[in-house]
């Protein structure tokens, strides 16, 4: 399984069952996506910004209910192995992603899985055990917390630095935004309200390279 970073914003998802795993991905991906949440009781969860439509599909119906939304992804989170395995055929036979949440192990081609997630946007860690063990992905996650915390902060400064640094060339431009990233006086300046970050950052460019900005 090879992880990517999808785009979702304008696209459709489609989860079926609105129980609390079903919510957590409606959550998830309703920070960008169009999501409808099909099922036919719904619960205290929090659902973001998806639309419920009251309906408990048979096996059967699957297919109308792909038609008539046409997802980009299919999360099947219902209870019912039977409506779950119906999910993801009918999207294989229309060549949509689909997630089976009722499922670990190894996958067919074409369906995914949701990882453990620690945003600092716009920098995102997503930890995967391969769809072997989720408790270890969300023990991960939790790790990974401290380490990506203020990432985004850093992600900001050397992606605007990218741009100021480029009329030198490449090497002394890795050489200066690597020693950017190295350095403590510049994520200690990030996490400082009153510090000017992007003015300590030029200065360790300068004893780094030699070139000023
Ligand atoms: C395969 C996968 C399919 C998918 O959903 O895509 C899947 C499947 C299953 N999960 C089950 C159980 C649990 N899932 C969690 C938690 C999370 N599960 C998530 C993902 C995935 N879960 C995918 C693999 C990801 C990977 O590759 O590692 C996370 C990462 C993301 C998310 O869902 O948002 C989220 C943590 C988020 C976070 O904290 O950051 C906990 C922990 C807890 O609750 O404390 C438990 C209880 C402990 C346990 O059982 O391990 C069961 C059994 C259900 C039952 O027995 O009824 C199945 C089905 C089966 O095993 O057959
Ligand atoms: N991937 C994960 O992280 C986890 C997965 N699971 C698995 O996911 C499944 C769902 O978990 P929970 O939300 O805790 O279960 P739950 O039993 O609380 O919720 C199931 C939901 O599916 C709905 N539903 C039933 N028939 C339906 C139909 N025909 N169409 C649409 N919706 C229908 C029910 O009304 C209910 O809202 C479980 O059966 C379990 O196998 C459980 C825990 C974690």
């Amino acid at each position: 399984m090879i992880p990517l970073v999808h785009d979702f914003t304008g696209e459709r998802v489609l989860v079926f069952g609105g129980g609390p795993v079903g919510a957590r991905k409606a959550r998830r991906f309703a920070r960008e996506a169009d999501v409808v949440v099909v099922s036919p009781t719904f619960e205290g969860d929090s659902y973001g910004d998806s639309q419920r439509v009251r309906a408990a599909p048979d096996p059967a119906d699957v297919s109308d209910w792909l038609d008539r939304f046409d997802p980009a992804l299919a999360v099947a989170a219902t209870d019912s192995t039977e409506v779950n395995e119906a999910i993801e055929r009918a999207a294989d036979q229309r060549g949509i992603l689909s997630n089976r949440a009722d499922r670990s192990g190894a996958r067919d081609p074409g369906h995914v899985v949701v990882p453990a997630t620690v945003r600092d946007d716009p920098v995102v860690a997503a930890v995967s055990t391969g769809a072997n063990s989720p408790v270890l992905s969300r023990h991960l996650r939790q790790e990974l917390e401290s380490t990506i915390s203020g990432a985004g902060g850093m992600a900001e400064l050397t992606g605007s630095l990218r741009e100021e640094l480029d009329e030198f060339d490449s090497q002394t431009r890795r050489t200066a935004l690597r020693a950017v990233v190295d350095s403590d006086a510049v994520w200690k300046a990030l996490d400082t309200e009153s510090a000017n970050a992007h003015q300590v950052a030029i200065d360790v460019i300068a004893d780094a390279t030699g070139d000023s900005l």
